[in-house]
């Protein structure tokens, strides 16, 4: 596929396959893998330390490998590497524990000398000690500076046959595999260079919000057995169609392939039939269509909201929003409808604020020309460089059809009262580029009677989702206060922790209750919000996505959320949801309610957000049925309190 990354695709070797690493990287190319995953040592290490410590510690350590560790000259961009399964540094035995954390250390090290980019480590054994594992895991990772390393997991409890490491739990919780995995990355602190190596199992869970769950995670690889494979009529190795389904979708994530047991399980085509099988099903991936080519690259990448108010946009992001093929076409519908409300005969006095480079200039001389209606049409733009492509349309398309006005929609004079007012000065949240402050300004330009205005009004919604790869990139920054900021993102790998979005506040224009006094201390626009969602499944909260929906005109309307965007706006791409970060993440169990409080705020200069959320966990009787009663369990800090780490100036 021409747009996607190749697969790479590997196997995992044993330890016999350590005795010539040369040629077998060499073959291993020959047959067309991309890569080869050995066991770091070579036998007798486990010998030599039981040289070293006393027999009742070391018995407990199960048979295993090693003496000497990998040549360190060999071909490192072609192999990765498993640390031996019988470390256990969760072990029972303080002494057995403590040399497996040595050895995981020397190996980590020694791995990293060889510059050995990938590096596998053993799930732990011992749910009650995962604490223990992450511990050794944590200080292990400070032994390399860029090793990539990896927890081999399971899926779920259902994968545990799959899965001959991890001691099975008493319940049946289909997340308890991830919740193991949370507790681990959480000792990390979410470590950059952690990630999950996924056993795919012969038998997928069932519960979706599994696999939902594994994707919004670090997977670096998938590891695939020979007997996860079905053979079809001509004995070829094949997956069954939600195996299929489940992998395309985790390629998106572009992990690496790792090939398990392939020569243990006889198939037609011999061992590599396997590997053809992958490159085919990877060949097979539709190609991108229009809306995901465009947003390529932009998936989980985080962005500060534009501030078209403060700052003058670029030509570029100009271009950006042109490119969108609903926008415009539903600001056309909805001026062709308003136009069509007014009498036939009449003049009709439009204005355009914010015209940018004149998109809806042309809607709506287009819209007037099908119409055969009468405008007189002002375009009003801040942005001086903006204004020097309108002066241009203007000499080449538009002529006298088009009046141009330099200034800010808040001050402009207008020679005459305007009937319809379009503006699009929208947010991802729909007033966090301060349209409402904006039209409120402008509105005195309306005609009292019949003017209205394009947008008539806008929602915000909120939801609580989870994001650990969000929130592991915003812990990178080093800007003063990255949690009390949001950021405009396309949200990929996320969970909703609600199936719900809840509406937090909503803006109208015209706002007849204005009086002038308002205009200067703005406190009509304060807004706060409250919504309560219920949970569940287990999970954490990293932060809110928020989203909004505006009526343009009667029943024409733009919405982003996701649970109408696909039915109202699909492929509109000129917004992405907004991201407000948790400082910290909080710990959600199963059946509690995750309540959020939102503030709109300002001080008339200019305009922030304040968040907040609690959790509260629904208590239940000893018949099993919920009281009603509720005990809150956490609750966040206020995040940006005072507009402290962000605000948007008016
Ligand atoms: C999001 S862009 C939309 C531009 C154009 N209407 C479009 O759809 O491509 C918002 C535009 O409004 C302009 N703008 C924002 N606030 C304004 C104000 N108070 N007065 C005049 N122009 C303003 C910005 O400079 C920017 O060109």
């Amino acid at each position: 596929m021409a747009d996607r990354p190749p697969a790479r695709i590997g196997y995992l070797g044993s330890q016999q396959d350590q005795t010539n690493i040369e040629n077998l990287l060499a073959q291993s190319v020959t047959d067309g893998y991309d890569f080869v995953v050995l066991p770091l040592s070579k036998p007798r290490l486990r010998e030599r330390i039981q040289q070293q410590i006393s027999a009742s510690a070391i018995s407990r350590l199960p048979q295993a490998s090693a003496t000497q560790l990998l040549d360190s000259d060999v071909n490192i961009t072609t192999l990765g590497a498993a640390t031996r399964a019988w470390i256990e540094p969760d072990s029972k035995d303080d002494l057995a524990a403590s040399i497996s954390k040595e050895i995981l250390h020397r190996e980590i090290e020694y791995a990293s000398y060889c510059g050995i980019p990938h590096i596998i480590l053993p799930a732990p054994k011992r749910r009650h000690r995962i604490v223990q594992y992450a511990q050794a895991l944590k200080s292990a990772l400070g032994c390399s500076t860029h090793a990539q390393v990896s927890v081999h997991l399971p899926i779920s409890e259902e994968d545990f046959q799959s899965s001959p490491t991890l001691e099975k739990t008493i319940q049946s919780d289909p997340l308890s595999l991830w919740e193991v995995w949370n507790t681990i990355r959480s000792v990390c602190d979410y470590h950059p260079r952690l990630s999950v190596a996924l056993q795919i199992p012969p038998r997928l869970p069932v519960n979706p919000v599994v696999l939902n769950r594994w994707f919004t995670e670090p997977i670096k690889a998938l590891v695939i057995s020979s007997n996860t494979f079905l053979s079809n009529a001509k004995g070829f190795p094949v997956l069954s169609k939600t195996h299929q389904l489940m992998i395309t979708r985790f390629m998106a994530l572009n992990p690496f392939v790792i090939l398990q047991d392939t020569d243990t399980l006889e198939r037609n085509g011999g061992k590599l039939s396997y590997l053809q099988y992958i490159r085919y099903l990877h060949r097979s991936i539709p190609p991108s269509t229009a809306t995901e080519r465009f947003t390529a690259g932009y998936q989980d990448f985080l962005q500060t909201p534009l501030q078209p108010l403060m700052d003058n946009l670029e030509s570029m992001t100009y271009e950006v929003f042109e490119k969108d093929p609903v926008k415009y076409s539903l600001y056309e519908k909805a001026i062709h409808k308003a136009l069509s409300a007014r009498p036939k005969n009449g003049l009709v006095i439009v204005a355009v604020v914010g015209a940018g480079r004149g998109p809806l200039v042309t809607c709506t001389l287009r819209a007037a020309r099908e119409l055969g209606r009468t405008i007189e049409l002002f375009a009003i733009e801040k942005n001086p460089n903006a204004f020097v492509t309108l002066q241009r349309r203007k000499a080449e398309e538009w002529g006298e059809r088009v009046q141009l006005v330099r200034s800010d929609i808040r001050s402009w004079d207008p020679p005459i009262l305007v009937d319809i007012l379009i503006s699009e000065l929208l947010g991802s949240f729909g007033d966090n580029e301060l349209s409402p402050e904006c039209i409120d300004g402008a509105q005195r330009v309306l005609n009292p009677d019949r003017g209205i205005s394009i947008p008539a009004s806008y929602t915000a919604h909120i939801t609580p989702i989870m994001t650990p790869k969000l929130y592991a990139n915003i812990s990178k920054y080093t800007a003063p206060s990255p949690y009390d900021t949001p950021y405009v993102v396309l949200l990929t790998a996320f969970d909703s922790l609600s199936n719900e979005t809840a509406q937090i506040w909503e803006f109208q224009h015209p706002n007849l209750s204005i009086v002038p006094e308002n205009l200067k201390d703005n406190v009509h626009n304060r807004r706060s919000g409250k919504a309560s969602f219920h949970v569940g499944d287990a999970g954490v909260v990293h932060g809110i996505a928020g989203y909004f929906e505006a009526v343009l005109y009667g029943d024409i309307e733009l919405s982003i959320r996701p649970n109408s965007i696909d039915k109202k706006n699909k492929d509109m791409i000129s917004w992405f949801p907004i991201f407000f970060p948790l400082k910290t993440p909080i710990y959600v169990p199963q059946n509690c309610d995750i309540q959020v409080m939102f503030w709109r705020e300002t001080d008339g200069r200019k305009v922030w957000y304040e968040w907040i959320v609690e959790v509260f966990m629904n208590v239940t009787g000893s018949d099993g049925f919920m009281t009603g009663r509720k005990i809150k369990i956490s609750m966040s800090d206020l995040h940006n309190a005072g507009g402290k780490g962000s605000h948007i100036g008016m």
